[in-house]
């Protein structure tokens, strides 16, 4: 019991900070519609949150067509929808995934890190942070049921879950790419990927911006299980209901002890993060080649 109580009082105290960036953000998400049975279904543009109250379970649903790329109004739709169900007691676990055929996320929206000004970047960057911290943290179970290419940022958010089911389709791969765009994956994407496969495949995985198909990315560990495509969403439920069986403040608080080091490494530097992500993305050649990239991805159409 005291340890339950611990466990939620470290919780709160560590989701605080992000709670107040997030309520400061009102009026985003659409009206609730009330359940039947008195639970709420949350609803926005961009966001589908499917609940199931008799597992204990809700579906949240990307569907931020073309890509599900991670724009600063679809990050904070995210958070907002998972701190709603964090705060509501009927749910333990979330099941993550997309609603945008044969891709889970193409990642960050190269839009927002493109032609804009210091303080958008600043902005944006900060949501990134934000949405790395709360699902990273979360007091939830988080499986992703990967159903498409995952990219770099897309990566990382499947990183941030407890658990990782992804489709066998040859066309789908996941890894943390951003060399190839010539870009540098950040410390704590970085300490992310360490932590799921470890230190050698990460480095390499990291320098040559290694997309892995499913085979791979299984042998590797990027993600725990790999299954046919129309067993994606039922696998992660039966993994959903093993996770579940185990009392949720011993779970919560083992989750905390192993991700907070990490966590803790962003905390403590968040604001210096920040100024490097803007003063490296402000750069010409950097600049240059990401306008270069969505050229080429413009281009790719005919
Ligand atoms: C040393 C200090 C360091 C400090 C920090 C510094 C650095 C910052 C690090 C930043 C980390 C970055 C992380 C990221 O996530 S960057 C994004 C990486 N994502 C990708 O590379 C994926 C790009 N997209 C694709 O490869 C493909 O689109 C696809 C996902 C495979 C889907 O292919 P397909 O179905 O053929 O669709 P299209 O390519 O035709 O795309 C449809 C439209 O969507 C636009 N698009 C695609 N991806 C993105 C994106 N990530 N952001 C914004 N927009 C995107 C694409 O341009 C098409 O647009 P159009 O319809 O207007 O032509």
């Amino acid at each position: 019991m005291a340890l339950a109580v611990g466990m939620r009082v470290l919780t709160r105290a560590l989701l605080r900070p992000w709670a107040r960036g997030l309520r400061a953000a009102p009026g985003r998400t659409g009206p609730a519609a009330g359940g039947g049975d008195g639970v709420r279904c949350f609803r926005s543009p961009r966001v589908l949150v499917e609940p199931d109250p008799a597992a204990g379970v809700a579906v949240v649903k990307m569907r931020n067509p073309p890509v599900n790329s991670l724009s600063l109004e679809f990050l904070t739709e995210l958070l907002i929808s998972l701190e709603k169900l964090e705060n509501d007691k009927t749910f333990h676990g979330i099941i993550i995934t997309s609603d945008c055929p044969g891709i889970f996320s193409a990642g960050l929206d190269l839009t927002e890190m493109c032609g804009r000004d210091p303080e958008h970047y600043a902005e944006y960057w900060k949501a990134v942070q934000e949405m790395w911290l709360r699902f990273y943290l979360s007091n939830l179970v988080v499986i992703a049921a990967i159903n498409g290419i995952s990219p770099a940022g897309g990566c990382l958010l499947s990183l941030t879950c407890d658990y990782r089911v992804l489709a066998n389709n040859p066309k789908y791969a996941i890894g943390l790419n951003e060399t190839l765009l010539g870009i540098v994956a950040p410390f704590w994407f970085k300490d992310t990927l360490v932590n799921t496969i470890g230190h050698r495949s990460a480095e390499r995985a990291l320098q040559l911006g290694l997309l892995f198909p499913p085979a791979e990315a299984l042998r590797v560990g990027v993600v725990d299980q790999v299954v046919p495509e129309d067993q994606v969403q039922s696998t992660a439920r039966s993994v959903m209901a093993q996770w579940l069986d185990i009392p949720d403040h011993a779970r919560q608080l083992t989750k905390i002890l192993m991700r907070k080091p990490t966590a803790d490494r962003l905390l403590t530097e968040r604001d210096a993060d920040i100024e490097n992500f803007v003063r490296f993305i402000c750069k010409d050649s950097i600049q240059k080649s990401l306008h270069a990239y969505l050229e080429k991805l413009k281009q790719k159409k005919g």
